[in-house]
């Protein structure tokens, strides 16, 4: 009996040809990760987002209620996930294809549900190949920080996820110890 892990991985028809820096944007620009594109909107509630002439990138983000923890205000994994998705969409806005290698929150005060919050996010530096990405996210209107967070950002080829999946196959006929 076939299970889903002996399932043949087959490439996704959806990513054929792509060269993952320009991916499917929705009305208000949010850039679409796998699973988001095939559900047609940002599943963790970003609902705009845009890059200014200075650099800053700003998202509208509202947490769905299906990302409540306490009574009303966020999961903190909804938070962390926010603001790894609006941190590295900077590179993306620079046509970049990165993938997160750290990444550091700093949960300043619960954030409401079903409120819209702003997020902004700007590049601090550059090294080689690493960007290194700060942001906030701030409530609306009056501009009270929420959380804070910085990571490291690192620009990858469009080779990363092929070679992923040779190195997963490797894993896999290697056996187990
Ligand atoms: C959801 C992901 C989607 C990605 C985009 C795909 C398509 C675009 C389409 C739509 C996009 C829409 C939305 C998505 C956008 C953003 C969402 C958030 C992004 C993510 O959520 S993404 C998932 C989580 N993330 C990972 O899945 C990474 C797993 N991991 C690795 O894939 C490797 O670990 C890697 C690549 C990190 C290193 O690979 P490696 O080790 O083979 O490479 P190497 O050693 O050559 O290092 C190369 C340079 O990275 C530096 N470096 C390495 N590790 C470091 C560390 N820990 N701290 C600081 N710097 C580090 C070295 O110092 C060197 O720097 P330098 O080049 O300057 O010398």
């Amino acid at each position: 009996m076939r299970t889903d892990d002996d399932r043949p991985r087959t490439p996704d028809r959806r990513w054929a040809g792509s060269d993952f820096q320009d991916p499917p944007r929705t009305g208000g620009g949010v850039a679409l990760c796998g699973a988001c594109h095939a559900a047609g909107r940002c599943r963790l509630g970003v609902q705009r987002e845009r890059l200014d002439d200075t650099g800053n990138a700003w998202f509208h983000v509202t947490c769905p209620r299906d990302q409540e923890g306490g009574p009303n205000v966020a999961h903190g994994g909804w938070t962390a996930a926010v603001m790894d998705e609006c941190l590295g969409h900077v590179p993306l806005l620079n046509r970049t294809l990165s993938v997160t290698a750290e990444l550091s929150v700093s949960f300043v005060k619960p954030v409401p549900v079903d409120r819209p919050v702003q997020v902004r996010a700007w590049v601090d530096r550059r090294e080689g190949s690493r960007w290194y990405i700060a942001g906030e996210m701030s409530l609306l209107p009056g501009g009270a920080v929420l959380a804070r967070a910085s990571g490291i950002w690192v620009a990858r080829d469009p080779g990363h996820f092929d070679r992923h999946e040779k190195w997963l196959a490797q894993q896999d006929s290697a056996g187990s110890p």
